[in-house]
């Protein structure tokens, strides 16, 4: 277990972090949800030993990262926001640069470098220099860099911003692939279709507060009730209002009732009586960006 116990963080006069209290379930993927500015960055230097002047503590299989740094930055591997790669050097030589790092050397290197290689997908690459990657590649070998030393609990700072949907699969495989290992993956983004497909609990941040936490079926359960989505040609001589409450959503309409399913039938009858053939009329259940939305008045959507 991860406990995250009252922190808070300052720079200067700005309270990035505060008091976030959280745990985290070991073998998990853990996902933390904000927008530009919120405190994730911040937040995730704190779990990896990089900041060092914060309140509160966080304690990892017992050990506290603040009195404990050196014990548990072996357990975690950090793939921080900014790529942090050698450009001259080849992907191979950077991951044997970094692997020394973490102490790591003879056939315990070379081979551990050869296994990260084919994890990432760059064993064919191994001996081009980064200058020649495309983004996407220097964001796999960055990953490759902290996934050396075989850590148990991996960090990942929106590890797939700017770059192409193939390296984003390719990320996502990447991160499977150390799941069923049982590694703890501590992910942050603010693509909140990422964290709903690859997260089992998810904690919602916003202007350095933790305004929720739980599994999306929690989440869900707790702050929406299915609605109904419906678009198309001639809904205002329906006259939708008065079936429930209206909010336009893209190109149509979600329409929320006590009773989902009974207005759908009253819905459909209604659009019999009209001669209107709806575009699309379904049983909407809310996402992510619905119940951030409904928390904090905020879009966590880029827009
Ligand atoms: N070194 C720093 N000095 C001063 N302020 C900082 C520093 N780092 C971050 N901040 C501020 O702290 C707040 C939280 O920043 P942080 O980078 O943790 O957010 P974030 O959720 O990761 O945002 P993004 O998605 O843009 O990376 C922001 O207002 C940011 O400007």
């Amino acid at each position: 277990m991860i406990t995250v116990d009252n922190i808070s963080k300052r720079y200067d006069s700005l309270l990035a972090l505060n008091d976030i209290h959280l745990t985290i379930q070991e073998g998990s993927c853990f996902g933390l949800v904000g927008p530009n500015g919120a405190g994730k960055s911040t937040l995730m230097k704190i779990f990896s030993g990089v900041l060092h002047d914060f309140d509160g503590d966080i304690h990892v299989q017992g050990l506290s990262v603040k009195k404990e740094r050196i014990k548990v930055k072996k357990l975690i591997g950090y793939i921080p926001q900014e790529i942090c790669l050698e450009e001259t050097l080849t992907a191979k030589d950077n991951l044997l640069y970094f692997g020394s790092f973490y102490g790591l050397k003879g056939k315990d290197l070379q081979d551990r470098t050869r296994k990260v290689l084919q994890q990432i997908g760059l064993e064919e690459r191994g001996k081009d220099k980064v200058s020649t990657f495309s983004g996407g590649m220097k964001r796999r070998l960055n990953i490759g860099c902290a996934i050396l030393h075989d850590p148990s609990i991996i960090i990942m700072d929106e590890p797939t911003v700017g770059i192409d949907p193939q390296s984003r699969n390719s990320i996502f495989s990447i991160i499977h692939e150390l799941k069923e290992k049982g590694s703890t993956i501590i992910y942050s983004s603010h693509y909140m279709e990422e964290v709903e497909q690859l997260c089992d609990s998810i904690g919602l941040i916003d202007k350095g507060a933790l305004v929720e936490c739980g599994t999306m079926d929690e989440l869900q359960q707790k702050y929406n009730k299915p609605s109904l989505f419906v678009s198309g040609e001639g809904l205002d001589d329906v006259g939708l209002s008065k079936h429930g409450d209206v909010e336009s959503k893209g190109n149509g309409y979600i329409l929320q009732s006590d009773d989902p399913l009974m207005t759908l039938e009253k819905l459909i009858a209604e659009f019999r009586a009209h001669n209107i053939l709806p575009r699309r009329l379904e049983l909407y259940q809310p996402k992510l960006e619905d119940i951030f939305f409904t928390l904090t008045g905020t879009q966590l959507r880029d827009s």
